[in-house]
């Protein structure tokens, strides 16, 4: 197993007024300071358009191997606080600012964000012109990159030498590196409706409680559970998470192994991706990904647009408006992002299965939230009745 490159440098005052330099594989690189950790790291660079939700982002498991640039100019401003994060630790590799708060201002903070990176020793840079980044991005698509900070620096041309020598995006493998190496249970709130066995290939933590408030028992099984270990939880429905890395490496044998017993299940994300792949479908890596709270997706029954909270690099590659025959029955896409067509969620016509692509736990509102984790309860209750 490899481990994210993470940082490797000190934090002292003097080094904070560092140099530091952005590095992209094309040989693209951009100027500014030291922000969190001093050192270097390595990464996919993929930008977010959320303009809040700061804590969220760095803390989803989903961005592990990626160095995240933030299209909002002024990251920072709330601070850190003890109940935001979405799983234990950081895990994006790197972050890249424009103009970070230099004096946070919030009821439930408690540090600051450039103190919040170095302790948990993320590296960063800030002061980089984060819109001519990103159109390079948009235009030329995610790639590799490294940041550089400290006092001396090598030359552009070794370090773009270390940056073409990383690791792809395409083919990483990676949920067994972010996800629980031992089970777990989170409660039912206000009296016990059902079960789900819940994979965790880089969950969130509000995932399991936006279930648990609708009166699921969750449990969190690690992303290396056999089949046998999920059906020991006697689900009466299974939840394939978010997570990092490339949906055509992971190994399907569970996802199919509840799809043949005709089991509900539901995906998010990488979950929604793994299922695609389960259905036969293939999956693709989009040039620079959707990422961000303000993503607009069409329910392709209703209608209705909704504005979501998006993190992927991948989709899946189903027909647009069409039904197609998988090894378990009539499938459809069932939500578009607008953005430019991407498939957003598929859907088994004749059981129990349903995933989508978008997090419903983020800053986008609760409402979509309760369409998900509702739906779910619903497809569990069709399967009781
Ligand atoms: N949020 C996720 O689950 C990300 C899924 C996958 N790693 C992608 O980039 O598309």
């Amino acid at each position: 197993m490899t481990t994210s490159p993470r940082a490797t440098g000190r934090d002292t005052a003097r080094d904070k007024a560092s140099p530091a330099v952005l590095v992209l594989e094309d040989g693209r690189s951009f100027r500014g300071r030291a922000y969190g950790a001093v050192g270097e790291t390595f990464g996919e660079a993929v930008f977010s358009t959320g303009m809040t939700g700061y804590q969220e982002t760095l803390t989803d498991p989903s961005y592990h191997r990626q160095v995240v640039v933030m299209t909002a100019p002024h990251i920072g401003n709330t601070g850190v606080n003890d109940e935001d994060a979405e799983s234990r630790r950081i895990w994006v590799s790197g972050y890249v600012v424009r103009d970070p708060a230099r004096t946070p201002s919030n009821w439930r903070s408690r540090r600051s964000l450039d103190d919040e990176l170095t302790a948990q020793g993320v590296v960063g840079i800030s002061g980089v012109d984060t819109r001519a980044l990103t159109r390079h991005l948009r235009e030329r698509g995610a790639m590799r990159v490294g940041i550089f900070s400290g006092p001396s620096l090598a030359d552009e041309a070794t370090l773009l030498a270390r940056v073409q020598r990383a690791p792809q995006m395409t083919g990483a493998d990676l949920s067994a590196e972010v996800s629980a190496t031992e089970a777990y249970t989170v409660p039912a709130i206000g009296g016990k409706r059902f079960t789900v066995a819940a994979l965790d290939l880089g969950i969130k933590g509000m995932t399991p409680h936006r279930m648990a408030e609708r009166g699921i028992e969750v449990h969190v099984l690690p992303a290396t559970a056999t089949l046998d270990e999920v059906y020991a939880t006697a689900p009466d429905g299974v939840f394939l998470s978010n997570g990092p890395g490339d949906p055509a490496t992971a190994d399907l044998t569970v996802v199919k192994g509840v799809l043949e017993r005709g089991t509900p299940l539901f995906g998010i994300c990488f979950g929604n991706q793994l299922l695609g792949r389960a259905l036969g479908f293939g999956t693709y890596k989009l040039k620079y990904g959707h990422r961000g709270i303000n993503q607009p997706v069409q329910d392709r029954t209703t209608g209705k647009v909704e504005v979501t909270a998006h993190n992927h690099g991948f989709a899946v590659d189903a027909p647009l408006d069409r039904v197609s025959d998988t090894p378990y029955g009539r499938a459809e896409v069932s939500h578009v992002c607008l953005n430019d067509n991407v498939v957003e969620g598929l859907r088994l016509l004749d059981r129990p299965v349903f995933s989508v692509q978008y997090h419903p736990e983020a800053a986008a509102g609760p409402h979509d939230a309760a369409y998900l984790f509702d739906r779910f309860v619903q497809l569990m209750e069709g399967q009781r009745a």
